[in-house]
């Protein structure tokens, strides 16, 4: 019988090589680097506590966040927000100032507090609107476009203000009608609002532009400075054990019709979890974006249907003998998975006396279940409808069984309560997955539908309504925002996750937009995944 006719996606050779890699310099690295940051710590505490004005401490708290060491002070500034939540009432911060008003609701809905967005009535006129005094208010206006992204669902003050800001900054700032030191967060906002970035790369912007600031504590400005580059260096560390491991896998030269990405997989997971006492995490999260990465090619480039129901066999049975009715590319596949997972069960098993096998091993069987059926449906030329493309195309992103993997290897304690939630696929995991899957559609789908895919959430929409490519990529940025109000939602609601999950699935769906911004930021190696990897992992602050 004549060859099966295979698709090709054409994916260029990685511009990050493995000697380079492992040549990085690992400075930062010392006693004189932490006793030093222990000092400026110790200032930044004191200042914190010695802070008494609500807006002083909204905005020192702030920029905390933003420069990326709030993470050093999380009791500090979970105690200061406590107070100006119990206080709020009679302080004058939120009552005849726009900016204040709306930083205060933002850092307040952030932490976890339900602020209603009724604090804003006071400058809205008799319809509803905004005044138009305050039009003038670029830094209010601003303020209150990146606070209406913690709206949830039917908040129609925010959906409003959100709307009426967005069109509103965009003309002032093509009429240069801003100061310049405000345009630049006013393009920066409109690009993508603060609660969407993500919080490492938002630091090494935030460090560049705090730096040129009259106002600027240069105490932590140092600090921001020192923790990024100490940080930055273990970074680089769980970097270089990954590529070995990807290098000693040979899944890079062994299958090249894949994308062979290492760097770029190791990148998700510093925007999934930048926090130094991680690495662990990073390091396995990088083996499952590879392995992920690869049988997704797997899907979508180079198996024949035929094959892939083997495949998709192999893995529900999770049984080294399937692999006998494998190709052998398909066994070289099949066995890096099996023994990599296998090691991390075994990992779960002697650290945390944790069984976690039967949950990974079905996250992986229900992951390749679901790009069978995309499979099915592109061999047999059917287009579904978009909610039953995204019904499979939210598990297809392969966000659930990150988490999956995320919560066994961040968790302590994994309790069953959070084992069951895992299995059901709670919501947080839904919402970060569908926006991790909006994303993708939006950076990949036109190379995806050139080299031939599935149709993506994009085509679908098309097919169903009729809609331009235009409007319907415009569909499928509406959508994003409402599923970020239902994140919104769930992550402060009632869950037996803990926080540092709950930020990793948020931070999931935010690297998603990052990465997808200008294009399919994952395989294409453009300029900017280039700069950013050059700027979070390569080229320390100087
Ligand atoms: C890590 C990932 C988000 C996941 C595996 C590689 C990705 C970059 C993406 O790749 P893509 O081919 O775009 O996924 P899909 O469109 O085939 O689902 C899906
Ligand atoms: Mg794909
Ligand atoms: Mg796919
Ligand atoms: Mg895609």
């Amino acid at each position: 019988d004549q060859a099966p006719i295979r698709r090709s996606a054409n994916y260029q050779p990685p511009i990050w090589a493995h000697d380079y890699v492992q040549s990085l310099t690992s400075d930062y690295q010392g006693s004189k680097y932490t006793e030093r940051s222990d000092e400026l710590k110790r200032h930044m505490k004191m200042m914190l506590e010695e802070e008494a004005e609500p807006l002083d401490q909204l905005e020192l708290i702030d920029n905390l966040q933003r420069l990326g060491v709030s993470y050093q002070f999380e009791d500090e500034i979970k105690s200061v927000m406590e107070n100006i939540y119990n206080n709020g009432s009679d302080d004058k911060w939120h009552k005849e100032d726009l900016y204040a008003t709306a930083l205060g609701f933002r850092l307040l809905r952030q932490h976890g507090y339900n602020v209603s967005q009724e604090i804003f009535n006071s400058f809205r006129n008799s319809e509803g609107n905004l005044k138009p005094n305050l039009c003038e208010d670029t830094k209010g206006m601003l303020s209150l476009y990146e606070a209406s992204h913690l709206a949830v669902g039917g908040e129609s003050v925010l959906e409003k203000a959100r709307e009426f800001i967005t069109k509103h900054l965009k003309e002032k700032l093509d009429e240069q009608k801003i100061d310049q030191n405000l345009a630049i967060f006013v393009d920066h906002a409109l690009e993508l609002p603060l609660h969407w970035r993500v919080p490492r790369l938002e630091a090494r912007w935030f460090i560049e532009m705090y730096e040129k600031r009259p106002e600027m504590n240069p105490i932590l400005l140092e600090l921001a400075k020192l923790d990024f580059n100490v940080v930055q260096a273990i970074h680089r560390s769980d970097l270089k054990f990954a590529s070995r491991w990807w290098k000693g896998t040979g899944l890079g030269e062994k299958l090249k019709f894949a994308r062979d990405r290492l760097m770029e997989n190791f990148l998700w997971t510093v925007g999934v979890i930048f926090e130094p006492q991680y690495g662990y995490c990073r390091r396995m999260l990088t083996k499952i974006n590879a392995l992920v990465t690869t049988i997704d090619d797997v899907y979508d480039v180079y198996g024949t249907l035929d094959e892939l129901q083997f495949f998709t066999n192999a893995v529900d049975r999770w049984d080294i003998n399937a692999m006998e009715q494998l190709p052998e590319y398909m066994q070289i596949c099949f066995l890096a998975l099996y023994n990599s997972i296998n090691e991390m069960a075994y990992d779960s098993l002697t650290e945390q006396g944790v069984q976690s096998i039967s949950y990974l091993r079905k996250g992986w069987a229900d992951l390749c279940k679901s790009y069978l059926q995309e499979a099915n449906w592109y061999f047999n030329g059917y287009t579904p409808t978009l909610e039953e493309y995204l019904e499979n195309a939210w598990v297809s992103i392969s966000a659930p069984l990150i988490l999956v993997h995320l919560y066994f290897l961040a968790s302590n304690p994994i309790t069953t309560e959070a084992l069951e939630c895992l299995d059901k696929y709670h919501d947080i995991i839904r919402w970060s997955s569908m926006i991790l899957r909006l994303a993708d559609d939006l950076g990949t789908s036109s190379d995806e539908m050139k080299r031939g895919d599935v149709p993506k959430s994009i085509q679908c929409y098309m097919n169903q309504t009729g809609a331009s490519e235009e409007d319907a990529r415009e569909h499928i940025r509406f959508l994003i925002r409402e599923t970020w109000k239902k994140l919104n939602e769930d992550r402060v609601a009632d869950s037996p996750f803990s926080q540092s999950f709950i930020a990793m699935a948020v931070n999931l769906g935010r690297m998603a937009q990052c990465m997808y911004q200008h294009g399919d930021g994952h395989a294409s190696q453009g300029s900017a995944t280039k700069e950013r990897i050059l700027a979070l992992l390569i080229e320390p602050i100087p």
